[in-house]
């Protein structure tokens, strides 16, 4: 892949930003800047529609996507970048509480789509209805000296009941998991669409873009490289050591040391817990968890648009290694998943080697265990 980035003058909407964008690297949207990104991806659309940006607000928007526990720290600011996207044309939000507030708000923005509020459980199926992306961030986050499983035995039975109303009411939807312990709660949904008749292992997944967000930042900041040319893929699963970053295979191609390697790998795995910590009891990442849902919600929308370059990391259901599920680097098309790239697995350095052998019990522990819970409760009809 090619990477050749320029600077631009944006004008956008009475908005001027100089943002340095890439044009060669369909793969990685919001890896470059995401505010320029978004504006950039409304200006390139109305270029390729042979209009101005000014009235760049008039680019076909065709795709409804759902947030559910969009009132939370996630929620609200991944509402707003999803808000920009010049691909929506309708944005539901559900939550239990306080959701009416937040779209009240944000329906004032002046972007195509139309936001709508759904609270409580009667109005769930309507928020769903048609649905072509539903994002789940509903659930509850850590506090310091908790593991991402602390969270499992109140965010099971959040995601379960959500994917069973997202099974009821849009089974052909793009499903991305953000509540954790992802390792877990993508395997809980999987059973569930499965108990439900609907499982479509190529539209289910886990969102751990985050993870190649940070492995982007930390490498840039250690190498002195230009942030918007980086892009490592991180693969495994989303929890400590089953984060794996292949720092062998960062583009563009450089060298680490031994200690680099190490020190790199460990700031990566334990970035969720450093700003959990820096939080101090007032929750994990919020807005670099929306940054990263908004990259992975635009690129599954270029993916539904037609678009026939677009690649991120997932955790989705995967016969790369022994395990059900596992996260790589993925090719999305209309259909969901259209291939796994199998090609970053090749040629691994001895110490990601052992990395990937050494992540595996655990990953399978995670997976074992949401798919237990699921079997132990059926689905109400
Ligand atoms: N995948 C990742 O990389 C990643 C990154 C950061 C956070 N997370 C996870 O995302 C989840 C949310 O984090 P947050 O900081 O937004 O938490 P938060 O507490 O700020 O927000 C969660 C929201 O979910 C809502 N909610 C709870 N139960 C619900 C239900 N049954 N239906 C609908 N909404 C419901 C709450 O009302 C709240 O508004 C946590 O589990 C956290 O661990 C994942
Ligand atoms: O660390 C957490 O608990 C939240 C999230 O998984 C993260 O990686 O920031």
């Amino acid at each position: 892949m090619k990477f050749n980035s320029r600077n631009h003058l944006k004008d956008f909407n009475g908005l001027k930003a100089v943002a340095s964008v890439n044009h060669n690297s369909r793969s990685s949207f919001l890896a470059k800047d995401s505010t320029a990104a978004l504006q950039q991806s409304f200006t390139q659309r109305a270029q390729n529609q042979n209009r101005t940006s000014a009235n760049a607000f008039q680019v076909q928007a065709s795709f409804k996507v759902a947030v559910l526990g969009a009132a939370g720290g996630i929620g609200q600011p991944l509402a707003l970048l999803v808000k920009m996207s010049p691909l929506v044309s309708d944005l539901h939000l559900y939550d239990i509480a306080n959701v009416k507030g937040v779209a009240a708000d944000l329906s004032h923005c002046n972007t195509p789509s139309r936001v709508r509020d759904f609270t409580g459980n009667d109005e769930l199926a309507s928020c769903l209805k048609d649905v072509d992306v539903v994002v789940i961030p509903a659930g509850v986050p850590r506090k310091p000296g908790m593991t991402r499983d602390d969270l499992f035995n109140i965010n099971a039975s959040i995601v379960k009941t959500l994917v069973e109303a997202v099974a009821d009411n849009c089974p052909d939807a793009f499903i991305h998991i953000i509540s954790n312990p992802v390792n877990s709660t993508v395997p809980i949904a999987a059973e569930v669409l499965k108990q439900k008749g609907v499982y479509n292992p190529k539209k289910l997944f886990g969102v751990t873009t985050l993870d190649v967000v940070r492995a982007n930042t930390f490498v840039a900041q250690k190498k002195n490289l230009k942030l918007i040319d980086v892009d490592v893929p991180v693969i495994g699963g989303h929890a400590g050591i089953t984060i794996l970053p292949l720092l062998s295979k960062t583009k563009p191609s450089v060298t680490f040391t031994d200690e680099e390697v190490q020190d790199l790998t460990v700031r990566i795995q334990n970035a969720g817990t450093e700003v959990v910590e820096a939080k101090a009891g007032a929750g994990s990442a919020t807005l670099s968890m929306a940054y990263a849902a908004a990259r992975f919600v635009e690129s599954s929308l270029r993916a539904l648009d037609g678009d026939s370059d677009v690649y991120e990391c997932s955790f989705v259901q995967s016969e790369l290694t022994d395990l059900p599920f596992f996260a790589s680097r993925i090719k999305l098309g209309k259909q969901g998943v259209e291939a796994v790239i199998s090609s970053d697995l090749q040629g691994l350095t001895e110490y990601e080697e052992k990395a990937l052998e050494a992540l595996k019990p655990e990953l399978k522990g995670s997976i074992e265990k949401g798919v237990a819970f699921a079997n132990k409760q059926p689905v109400s009809a």
